[in-house]
């Protein structure tokens, strides 16, 4: 029955294709709980789900995958089972890991028709382009804030890729305004989530991306300060569990610290200097507030309050933290504590420290609702821009199976402007993108006898021709060039050469050939005799670099994205409209289309402060 309703809107060819399909959906989030149910419904044949995480309570209201006690459970699993009772004959297959892992290789992405993309952050947004790129597997791209949403599709020498535009990185704050000279809420937030907490319970030595400790020659000194005193904060972590760490915390961080800033009057010139707080007072007003103050979550709480909820979260996360150091196997690091916007005792701590940090600056408090928007970096996630979003990626994908690029959009949805979905044809790659215009060139390996000169002498010189003067990196780390030839002998896997690594070769002869990316691929066991322990998997050529960029980056790059004013074309939602044949090279287009899944978007009311991605340390994004 539901078969037959797809042929006669699909057609029989594409619901064939579709049915033949393996595709693989990277996310079981918001909008990859409805892109499942789509993907499930509209007939594709095998999907492959992967997400890292497990599921919360606060996911339930959108991700209606999930029921309440699926909560602690891993998404990917859930999701997969779950929707296999939308359709029984549907094969799905699911991951309860990082996409990142190196056990999802290439190999493993050249097994699917499309990838699509529900994630949250552009770190896995990036390394799942560069897989498809490498694989030469169709990327559906997609993500959501708010009211906005965009998707996009991504095909290797055809189309734009994820980084062929330039992504706004986070915002950072120099280290002093945030450690010694806070001016707005959001300061003292970031330092309890990305100072404090971390010097207590996690791992301090850890760099906060938000924080910009750069030494410039007039904060040189404060940071030399700073020092001594991060190195009076780790003693007190081993005072961390004790009835009275909260007082040594409190004395320090609120007290010693606050009466040395004081002291750097320069500093006070132009504005009040911060003002200690009365701690006798604080502990008298708390002692008649009952714990359960920190579960009023919208309202702004008072000094004594917050006071009682720094003093009761220390405890909690003192209490946890001692739990898992005695589970610690004696093999394991450390246990640590991080932020989590979802963890109720973290963000308690953190609101409640932002606030008195705050009092003691003369800003504003904030309630515990706003600290975890500003902490967690969020938008409220909205159900309906999901599915919307989720519906636009399956339809755009149909237009990759019918092999019609021609017909795919960049889709965006706005609340603001005339229409709620708007499109804009796809881009051609753009010609010094560090990521699409690399060359990239898959080498076989046998891991039991492949050497580095097997890889150097074989592949590179014997059958890409490279002249003596070559170098050969991944990452930073050189592992080769004419001066440092000692791992020639080593096995590749030796020098953690293994499945998946990219290796950069350069070419320093003269004329130069472009930076080539050799990626490994490893097998099992030769298959024949002759076999050689490195091989090109195919052929390529290597073009040589030109002399110097052809274009001069335009000030474009710098910029953050504009709104777009993308052309109305809503076939692409209705399907009403079908051009016929086929051709898939892409034509440049006359805008430049917002690029919605890493740039800040205004909202409705103008608003432009936070993007919507979330680095993987959570970065706050809030203009100064
Ligand atoms: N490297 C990764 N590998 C696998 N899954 C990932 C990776 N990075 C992010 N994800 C998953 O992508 C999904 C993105 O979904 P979504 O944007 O709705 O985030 P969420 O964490 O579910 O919700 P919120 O952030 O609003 O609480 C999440 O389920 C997340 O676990
Ligand atoms: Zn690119």
């Amino acid at each position: 029955m539901r078969d037959s309703s797809l042929k006669r809107s699909l057609g029989v060819d594409l619901t064939r294709s579709l049915k033949e399909s393996r595709v693989l959906l990277v996310g079981a989030g918001g909008i990859g709980c409805e892109l499942l149910k789509n993907l499930v419904l509209t007939g594709f044949g095998e999907i492959h789900i992967i997400d890292l995480d497990t599921i919360d309570l606060s996911n339930l209201n959108r991700q209606f995958l999930f029921r309440h006690e699926h909560i602690k459970k891993s998404k990917a699993l859930v999701a997969k089972e779950v929707a296999q009772k939308f359709r029984s004959d549907a094969k799905l297959e699911a991951y309860h890991a990082n996409i990142t892992d190196a056990q999802f290789d290439v190999s493993w992405f050249e097994s699917f028709n499309v990838v699509f993309n529900a994630l949250d952050n552009i770190a896995a947004r990036r390394h799942v382009n560069k897989m498809c790129l490498t694989a030469n597997v169709p990327l559906i791209e997609s993500g959501t804030t708010g009211f906005n949403g965009q998707v996009q599709v991504i095909q290797k020498s055809k189309t734009e890729c994820y980084d062929c535009n330039v992504k706004e990185t986070p915002k950072s704050y120099p280290v002093c305004t945030i450690r010694s000279n806070p001016k707005e809420p959001i300061h003292c937030i970031v330092w309890a989530k990305s100072y404090l907490l971390p010097e207590l319970f996690g791992n301090s030595d850890d760099e906060a991306p938000e924080v910009d400790s750069t030494e410039h020659a007039d904060n040189a000194n404060e940071i030399a300060d700073l020092r001594k005193e991060a190195l009076e904060l780790k003693e007190l972590r081993q005072s961390i569990g004790t009835e009275e760490a909260y007082r040594k915390v409190f004395d320090k961080v609120f007290g010693m610290d606050i009466i040395r800033l004081q002291g750097m009057t320069d500093m006070w010139k132009e504005k009040e200097p911060p003002k200690l707080l009365d701690i006798a007072q604080l502990q008298e007003e708390s002692d008649s507030i009952a714990s359960t103050v920190s579960t009023q979550d919208q309202r702004v709480w008072t000094l004594g309050e917050n006071f009682s909820v720094f003093r009761d979260s220390l405890n909690r996360l003192a209490h946890r933290l001692k739990q898992l150091q005695e589970k610690k196997l004696p093999d394991q690091d450390s246990p640590i504590l991080t932020f989590d916007k979802d963890d109720v005792d973290t963000l308690d701590f953190v609101t409640a420290t932002a606030n008195l940090r705050a009092a003691i600056f003369h800003l504003e408090l904030k309630s515990k609702f706003d600290v975890k928007q500003m902490a967690g970096n969020i938008i409220p996630a909205i159900a309906t821009t999901n599915a919307m979003t989720a519906g636009l990626c399956v339809l755009q994908s149909l237009k990759v199976f019918q092999d019609n690029l021609m017909q795919a959009k960049m889709v965006f949805l706005e609340r603001s402007g005339a229409r709620a979905i708007n499109s804009d044809s796809l881009k051609p790659p753009n010609p010094d993108c560090v990521v699409c215009s690399r060359l990239v060139s898959p080498v076989e390996i046998y891991p039991e006898l492949a050497t580095l000169e097997h890889l150097v002498h074989d592949v590179l010189r014997t059958e890409l021709g490279y002249g003596r003067n070559i170098s050969l990196a991944i990452g930073d780390r050189l592992i080769y060039d004419q001066d440092f030839d000692d791992d020639l002998p080593e096995k590749l896997f030796d020098i953690g050469i293994k499945n998946g690594s990219f290796i950069t070769v350069k070419d320093d002869n003269e004329p130069a050939r472009i930076d080539l990316d050799v990626v490994i691929k490893t097998r099992n066991e030769p298959s024949s005799e002759d076999s050689k322990p490195a091989t090109l998997q195919k052929m390529v050529e290597i073009p040589l670099k030109p002399k110097q960029s052809a274009q001069p980056p335009t000030d474009d790059a710098q910029k953050p994205e504009q709104p777009a004013h993308p052309s109305t074309d809503d076939a692409t939602v209705t399907g009403k409209r079908k051009r016929e044949g086929s051709n898939d090279e892409v034509e440049p287009s006359s805008h430049d289309a917002k690029r919605l899944a890493s740039a800040s978007v205004p909202d409705s009311n103008g608003i432009e402060a936070i993007v919507l991605d979330d680095d993987e340390e959570g970065a706050i994004m809030i203009d100064d």
